[in-house]
């Protein structure tokens, strides 16, 4: 039996892991992108590990994939070529095939602090915003999360107050990507006069506004998040988002970011799933490569047919959010289906390397523990099944 360097399915080919050519014939506009993304992926991948390890944000890295338009997510920003959907799938996906922590930046950046923007915010907001955004130069939050509201968010205690011109919010937020990093955070708060939420941009230098990086991370080292305090913090009343009017608009953006993370998960699982097949080549045991094993071809078999399938679903999901036609449970079931897969790909992928596989070098450990952080964020596996089980049934079983 032949087995090792002969292998007939070169993971290094431009279309990476698609052994049903689920991609083949995309545009040559999206292929650009893809390959731009794929550019950046290989430049960064070799300096990531380093990061994560120190648990230092590499805001150079964000700048970077803000020039090089991989921040933008799909969304219309002056100045910017505009991506398909699909095009910033592909993007997020390649981003996380190099590096999660970077990856989420981008999810932050774009597909949080942007998308609501452009989708709430005023014209002059626009004007400040979107582009230093964009650009990466100006790093941004969305605080949602509270230390006692996570999946029941639409919960939230943080209020705001009107005050002749200005706003006064206070209360305290976890887990915000760039939430101290310097530049705007979007905060989501309840008006204290009609109940409620509502979206303000808060510069977070702003009196009141305290913000300390969440240490001792195992997921997601090189991307920082932030427990939030905010004491009587003023905002002019040009500062709200005029176009929020009910958590209903929170969740419309969060519904676009899904498939974000199921794209990204995709990317994690092709990561692990390209070094294990490279591993099980290279590595001898009981005289032949590991690869020329029954059972270690049974579990790449098993991992190359989950990816695929992770893929159909992103493509299929993907193309709804470009018609115009997606709901909300179907971002949901990609989310639920592809952070499942990913984790049962990483814990085979990391079972294949044996020792080696807790190495940083060897990139599986680190995508292994970044998809337990999108396991969790943008809604857990369990609210993702709770909104399929009611779409399927009528009937809501959250509380
Ligand atoms: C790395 C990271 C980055 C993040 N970034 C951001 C950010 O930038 N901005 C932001 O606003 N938030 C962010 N979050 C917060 C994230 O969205 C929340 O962690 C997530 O919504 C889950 O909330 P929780 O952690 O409080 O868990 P909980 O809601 O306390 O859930 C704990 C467990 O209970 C389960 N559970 C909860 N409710 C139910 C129910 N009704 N039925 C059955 N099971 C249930 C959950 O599925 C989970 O298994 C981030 C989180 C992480 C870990």
């Amino acid at each position: 039996m032949s087995a090792g360097p002969s292998r007939r399915y070169d993971l290094t080919e431009a279309l990476g892991t698609d052994y049903l050519s689920v991609l083949e014939g995309i545009s040559d506009d999206d292929r650009a992108h893809w390959d731009r993304a794929r550019e950046y992926g290989a430049q960064i991948l070799p300096l990531v590990n380093e990061y994560w390890d120190r648990g230092e944000y590499p805001t150079d890295l964000v700048r970077r994939a803000g020039e090089l338009n991989l921040l933008t997510d799909g969304l219309n920003i002056p100045g910017h070529q505009r991506m398909s959907p699909l095009a910033a799938g592909l993007v997020t996906m390649e981003m996380s095939r190099a590096d999660g922590s970077l990856a989420a930046a981008a999810a932050v950046q774009g597909g949080l602090v942007l998308r609501s923007l452009v989708l709430f915010g005023s014209a002059a907001q626009k004007a400040n915003y979107l582009e230093p955004v964009a650009r990466g130069d100006l790093l941004g939050g969305f605080a949602l999360t509270e230390p006692h509201h996570g999946s029941d968010s639409v919960s939230l205690e943080t209020t705001a107050r009107r005050e002749g011109s200005e706003w006064v919010v206070n209360g305290h937020k976890k887990w915000i990507g760039n939430g101290a990093a310097g530049g705007i955070t979007i905060v989501w708060a309840r008006d204290e006069a009609d109940g409620q939420v509502k979206g303000f941009i808060l510069e977070q230098s702003t009196p009141g506004y305290s913000a300390e990086v969440i240490r001792g991370k195992g997921a997601l080292r090189a991307i920082h998040q932030a427990e939030i305090t905010l004491s009587n913090v003023r905002v002019p009343t040009d500062a709200q988002l005029p176009d929020v009017h009910s958590f209903k608009d929170v969740s419309r953006a969060l519904v676009e970011t899904r498939v974000n993370v199921g794209w990204s998960a995709l990317g994690h699982a092709t990561s692990m799933f390209e070094a294990a097949l490279s591993y099980s080549t290279q590595r001898t045991q009981f005289g032949k490569p590991l690869a020329g094993h029954q059972m270690v071809q049974e579990r790449l078999a098993q991992m190359l047919a989950e990816l695929t399938n992770m893929q159909l679903q992103c493509v299929a999901v993907t193309r709804l959010q470009a018609g115009g036609t997606m709901r909300s449970a179907q971002a949901s079931m990609l989310k639920y289906h592809n952070t499942r897969a990913a984790r049962r790909i990483a814990a085979v992928a990391r079972d294949m390397l044996g020792g080696n596989a807790i190495l940083l070098e060897n990139h599986v450990i680190r995508h292994l523990s970044d998809v337990e952080a999108l396991h969790t964020y943008e809604g857990t596996e369990s609210v993702q099944a709770l909104i399929l089980g009611r779409d399927l049934t009528g009937i809501s079983a959250f509380a």
